[in-house]
Parts: structure tokens; C-alpha cells; sequence
């Protein structure tokens, strides 16, 4: 099994950030049933330094548009409505149908930055509706669930899927969620690791059910999004990997 090893760390560069572009505006899957924020020009920023208003009455400065994306099942959502509401969606699993987003204004080192999060159906039907939103997103959360090998397993086919629809620069980091679930666990951290290294990605393990570096995992991406489209040449660089390492918890499970 050959794998492509292009998909390096998206975190070693600094390209031009281009967040929620005018013309892209994210299209959602039911017409009139979600409804974007607002237009951010190209460069990311609206008024640097002042205060701006987004169309929900939410205050941002710069807006970012990021994507979860895994198998069906691992949590996605359920992740998605630990980071917004910080609450756990128990009991009847309701499979996404198409494609739905929420936003969240988050405070990175003093500038608000808004993230509108978009949350991808798993199930291969809806593939097709997935890929269009690819190219606009500026960071992908992929996720395996580690009481599900198969949702391991298909990590690389979703890498081919993100090499081949997102953008060449995009903010990528690979989560293994449902690390409460200890008794279930059939992938080891181990194994997550080595797969993250293997394709130089920032990884930490998840829970929707506790929170475990839910929080965490959101603002590293937002760290990294907002330093590449304000960094001063003069700054020094934000450091993903080291961040995510330095700030991730190990599950009790897992601590040395
Ligand atoms: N124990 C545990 N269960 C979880 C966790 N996250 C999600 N679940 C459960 O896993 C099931 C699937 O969660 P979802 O968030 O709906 O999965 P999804 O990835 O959005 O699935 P699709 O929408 O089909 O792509 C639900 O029954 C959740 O309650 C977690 O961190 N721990
Ligand atoms: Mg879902």
C-alpha cells in the first residue's frame, strides 16, 4: 500500500491567508435552511484592530471557514456541539444528511476570531455534496473514532479525498475521538500517532463525551489560521505541532 506522503504538515508554511471569500460563500445543502455570516473580504481581515459585526451580532475581526470530515459515526457533530454549546449529544446516533454549520467567535490572543465550522455528512451517499465544499475550507478537522478500526483504516482514503478536493494550503489535523470510551478502544494512541507522523500532521485524541481537547483542537486550528493571515514578517511563527503536543491532556488511559 503506497502512501502518498505529499500531504505534509500544512503548518510548515505560511501562505496568504484567504479567509471566507465574497464570492465563495458556503452554499448550504438545503436552500433557506442555513444561513452564512457575513462576507469577509479575500485577506481575512475586516477593520484589523476594531471591532467588526458580523450578520448574527457576533463581533470578529477575521473569519475562518473550517471542516469536519471522517467516516460516519466518529462524531463529528457530536464534536461540533461539544465546541459550541459544551454539551454531549447522547443516546439516538442521527446520522448528518448533506452538510450543516455552525459558528463560533473565538478569542485568540486578543483579536476575535470567528470560525464557521461546517459539519460533513460521513456517509459515502453524500460524498458528492462534500466535495464541493472542499476548496473553500481553510482547515480540516479528520476524525477516526478509536472504538472503530475501520474508521482508521479509511484515514488514508479521506487524505487521497482532501489531496485531491481541498486546497493546497489548508490547515489539516487528524482526531481520534471517543477516548472515554476506554473499555471499546481498538486503536491505540500509538497508532494514531505513528499514522500522524507518518503524514506530518498534528494529532491528539478527543472526546464529544467529556470534552477532552475539544476545545483545545478548535483554537489550535484558530491560532494557526489567524497568525497566517496577520503575521508580522517580524513575529515569530505559531507553532502547531509543538502547541498541540505542549497543550493536548493524554486520556488516563494513556498517561506513561
Ligand atoms: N462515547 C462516546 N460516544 C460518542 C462520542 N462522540 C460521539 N459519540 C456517539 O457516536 C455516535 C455518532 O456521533 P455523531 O457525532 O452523530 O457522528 P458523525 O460523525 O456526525 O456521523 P455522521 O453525521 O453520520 O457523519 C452518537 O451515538 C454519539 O452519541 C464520544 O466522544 N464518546
Ligand atoms: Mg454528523
Amino acid at each position: 500500500m503506497s502512501r502518498k506522503k505529499t500531504l505534509k504538515s500544512k503548518g510548515a508554511s505560511a501562505p496568504a491567508a484567504s479567509a471566507i471569500p465574497a464570492s465563495n460563500e458556503p452554499r448550504p445543502a438545503r436552500p433557506g435552511s442555513a444561513r452564512p455570516g457575513p462576507q469577509v473580504p479575500p485577506n481575512g481581515l475586516l477593520q484589523p484592530g476594531r471591532p467588526s459585526l458580523g450578520g448574527g451580532g457576533d463581533f470578529y475581526d477575521v473569519a475562518f471557514k473550517v471542516m469536519l470530515v471522517g467516516d460516519s459515526g466518529v462524531g463529528k457533530t457530536c464534536l461540533l456541539v461539544r465546541f459550541k454549546d459544551g454539551a454531549f449529544l447522547a443516546g439516538t446516533f442521527i446520522s448528518t444528511v448533506g452538510i450543516d454549520f455552525r459558528n463560533k467567535v473565538l478569542d485568540v490572543d486578543g483579536m476575535k476570531v470567528k470560525l464557521q465550522i461546517w459539519d460533513t455528512a460521513g456517509q459515502e451517499r453524500f460524498r458528492s455534496v462534500t466535495h464541493a465544499y472542499y476548496r473553500d475550507a481553510h482547515a480540516l478537522l479528520l476524525l477516526y473514532d478509536v472504538t472503530n478500526k475501520a474508521s482508521f483504516d479509511n484515514i488514508q482514503a479521506w487524505l487521497t479525498e482532501i489531496q485531491e478536493y481541498a486546497q493546497h494550503d489548508v490547515v489539516l489535523m487528524l482526531l481520534g475521538n471517543k477516548v472515554d470510551s476506554t473499555q471499546e478502544r481498538v486503536v491505540k494512541r500509538e497508532d494514531g500517532e505513528k499514522l500522524a507522523k507518518e503524514y506530518g500532521l498534528p494529532f491528539m485524541e478527543t472526546s464529544a463525551k467529556t470534552g477532552l481537547n475539544v476545545d483545545l483542537a478548535f483554537t489550535a486550528i484558530a491560532k494557526e489560521l489567524k497568525q497566517r493571515s496577520t503575521k508580522a514578517p517580524s513575529e515569530p511563527r505559531f507553532q502547531l505541532h509543538d502547541y498541540v503536543k505542549r497543550e493536548g491532556r493524554v486520556p488516563s488511559c494513556c498517561r506513561p
